[in-house]
């Protein structure tokens, strides 16, 4: 079965529009839970844009499915995800100022890296994952790394299938999940998948273990509401 793991950074986007606490974040998160949402994912970027560093405490003590904090691992974000402890970490190779996450670890380059700090996370007993392009040399040196789980970057295959491309677009994410599950990895993917493109996905890509989804997903509830585009996520999962 594939998870899903809702992003809720949006919904902080909204949130900090007005400098108050409407709509609530807890109890979205609640609620997403609630509605069958598998679990909750944030990135508090450096910025604080949307999600703030006091969000990720604050959903620690409520989350009861699983908690995915994503993030490019600089000193403070290594510092608070120690203090929060989620159940995953998804690390990230985004520059501070990105308007959104935009490529992959270069997995090679920075092995040495990514090793010390993978294992300072699984020494704490949090689960790892990294965020990477579906290049099968990317992958298998993740599995040097020493992490649990890849997250495949999915923004490719959601432009492909947005120009009626989505068989040239998947194929190779196929390669990378047979790649990575040979050597052992885990199977996250996500970034720009939506109602549209995320069932092709799931029918396409093996071993696929949790798809994090959160600007389609938010922007279709503002139509469709959250209740209900949740669970027509879940049932494209099945
Ligand atoms: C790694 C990833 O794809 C998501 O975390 C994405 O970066 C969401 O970030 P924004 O909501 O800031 O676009
Ligand atoms: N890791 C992907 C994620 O958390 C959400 O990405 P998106 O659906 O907001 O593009």
């Amino acid at each position: 079965m594939t998870k899903l793991s809702v992003n809720i950074n949006k919904i902080a986007t909204l949130r900090n529009a007005r400098g108050g606490n409407l709509p609530n974040l807890l109890k979205s998160a609640k609620d997403i839970e609630d509605f069958g949402g598998q679990g909750i994912t944030i990135h508090p970027r450096p910025d604080e844009r949307h999600i703030r560093y006091q969000d990720a405490r604050d959903l620690k003590k409520i989350v009861t499915t699983e908690l995915n904090i994503e993030g490019n691992p600089v000193s403070k974000f290594i510092d608070l995800v120690l203090e929060v402890k989620p159940d995953q970490v998804t690390l990230v190779p985004d520059a501070e100022d990105a308007i959104t996450s935009n490529a992959g670890w270069d997995t090679i380059k920075h092995l040495d890296f990514l090793k010390d700090v993978i294992e300072t996370f699984k020494s704490e007993g949090i689960r790892t994952s990294i965020f990477v392009d579906p290049d099968n040399e990317m992958v298998k040196a993740a599995a040097d790394t020493g992490t649990d789980r890849i997250e495949l970057y999915t923004e490719s295959y959601a432009l492909a299938y947005s120009k009626n491309d989505k068989e040239a677009g998947v194929a190779p994410f196929a390669e990378a999940a047979k790649s990575a599950h040979e050597v052992g990895l885990g199977i996250n993917a996500g970034h720009d998948l939506s109602l549209e493109n995320v069932k092709y996905f799931k029918e396409s890509v093996p071993h696929l273990l949790e798809v994090s989804i959160g600007h389609a997903l938010i922007c279709e509830s503002l139509y469709m509401g959250l209740e209900n585009v949740v669970n027509m996520y879940l049932n494209r999962l099945k």
